[in-house]
């Protein structure tokens, strides 16, 4: 027996896999059930997985490789930066590691060893030595709204092409990407801060890695609006995803129940993702799209297929400001209240009870949620999201009864008529009591 696979570890092995053996037989018998709102049995057996190679390695070699897994970022944001995805081959005949090399004029030994450690984590394959090919994992990089998401979560040096006459010259300039830039400033940011988030944006991760002490929003909007452009398609590309599309708020909500023709307010809705996913669901209703930063309006709306155009409508609005659309029958506030500090969240929500009409506006807020005790455990994607929220917002996600808490003090007219929780996402339902 190796020395470190003790009787217990080996009886844990075991289990673990006969769980996955068991899952690959129902899958196999079509009894395994894909609720569409849970996908609960998919994530347990990546769980088991995760948990099974804990048990593969000795104990000193599993957690440096987890302290180590940053450089599975810097590998994919390196592909992402040069570009590599759309070299690679993408049908069955693999493409030469010399063919892309001479195809980018990139470094031959970044493209190889930045492949290697994609491969390592099944994204690309390489069929033969210094040969390469798109698997389905690398394939997702090739629609670009998605590489724009994983561009922001991981590090990234962008370089500046500058033509001076015929000579080209390049100068990098200081922009490393905000996911995992400002993940390495965390725990700096919070030992300098009492071992607490940091409220001053300067002083949170995202202000020190960009020396700003803008918050993110302001920051993209004042200093770097490519960036912020790059979120925009980035965010619209979460939301079409398993990860974060897990509890998509009409799954929840009964939008069926509306009038045919109602409104729809999208508050901060930014590319307009969740409005135009239900404009195509929900055939009559109209939607406003508002968003402070969203001054791509035009474009937004040149992209619509026909029968939308007329439904889905956007319009720049400061949520800090008051609510222009009154009386709608839903506003519609996803993804929002989590990047703000609680007295901006009360300022966002007072706007938009004021607008409601008593009994009859719905206010639908898609969050996270801290769950504590029975109500369960964050799933580890939602657990990833607060602590790069930690990062770049220094928030937080609140527990059930600080949110009760923020709706009673926004007005104690606001009533919660439905709440789902899903893995640490939560969709509330709230009226205004008449
Ligand atoms: C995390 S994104 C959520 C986008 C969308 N609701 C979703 O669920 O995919 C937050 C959005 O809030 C917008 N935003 C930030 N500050 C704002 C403000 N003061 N007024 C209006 N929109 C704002 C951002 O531009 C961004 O589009």
């Amino acid at each position: 027996m190796s020395e470190f696979q003790s009787p217990e570890r080996l009886e844990k092995i075991k289990s673990l896999a006969n769980s996955i053996l068991q899952y690959v037989e129902e899958c196999e018998q079509g009894t395994q059930t894909v609720d569409p709102k849970s996908r609960q049995q998919h994530r347990n057996i990546s769980d088991v997985c995760r948990e099974l190679q804990s048990y593969a390695a000795p104990p000193r070699h599993w957690v440096i490789g987890v302290a180590c897994s940053y450089t599975q970022s810097m590998a994919l944001s390196l592909i992402v930066e040069m570009g590599l995805q759309k070299h690679v081959s993408n049908t069955k005949v693999p493409t030469r590691l010399e063919d892309l090399v001479s195809r980018t004029n990139y470094s031959r030994e970044i493209i190889k060893t930045a492949l290697r450690q994609c491969i390592e984590y099944q994204i690309f394959e390489e069929p033969a030595p210094e040969r390469y090919r798109h698997n389905e994992n690398s394939r997702t990089l090739l629609d670009d709204d998605y590489a724009a998401w994983v561009h922001f979560r991981y590090f990234n040096i962008r370089i500046l092409e500058l033509q001076v006459s015929h000579t080209k010259s390049y100068e990098i300039y200081a922009s490393v990407d905000e996911g995992m830039l400002a993940g390495a400033y965390l725990s700096r940011s919070i030992a300098t801060n009492g071992y607490q988030l940091a409220e001053d944006p300067g002083k949170r991760a995202f202000g020190m890695a960009f020396g700003t002490s803008r918050s993110l929003y302001e920051y993209y909007d004042k200093e770097d609006r490519d960036r912020g452009l790059r979120f925009g398609k980035g965010m619209a590309a979460s939301t079409e995803t398993a990860i974060y599309g897990d509890l998509p708020v009409d799954l929840i909500s009964s939008f069926e129940k509306l009038k045919k023709n109602a409104t729809v307010v999208d508050v901060g809705g930014g590319r307009g993702q969740n409005s135009i996913r239900l404009a195509k669901q929900f055939r009559d209703m109209k939607f406003v799209v508002q968003d402070r930063y969203n001054d791509s309006d035009t474009a937004e709306w040149s992209r619509l297929p026909d029968g939308l155009r007329d439904r889905v409508k956007w319009q720049v609005h400061d949520f800090c400001t008051p609510q222009p659309v009154e009386g709608a029958d839903v506003y519609l506030v996803s993804q929002v209240l989590m990047d703000h500090p609680p007295s901006v969240c009360h300022e966002i929500l007072t706007h938009i009870v004021e607008a409601m009409a008593p009994g009859r506006s719905i206010l639908l807020i898609s969050d996270c949620i801290s769950p504590t005790g029975d109500e369960g455990n964050m799933a580890l994607t939602t657990n990833t999201l607060n602590l790069h929220m930690f990062a770049i917002l220094g928030r937080a996600f609140w527990t059930k009864k600080e949110w009760q808490e923020m709706f009673t003090s926004v007005s104690p007219l606001l009533k919660i008529q439905k709440l789902e929780m899903l893995d640490g996402r939560a969709i509330f339902e709230l009226i205004k009591e008449a």
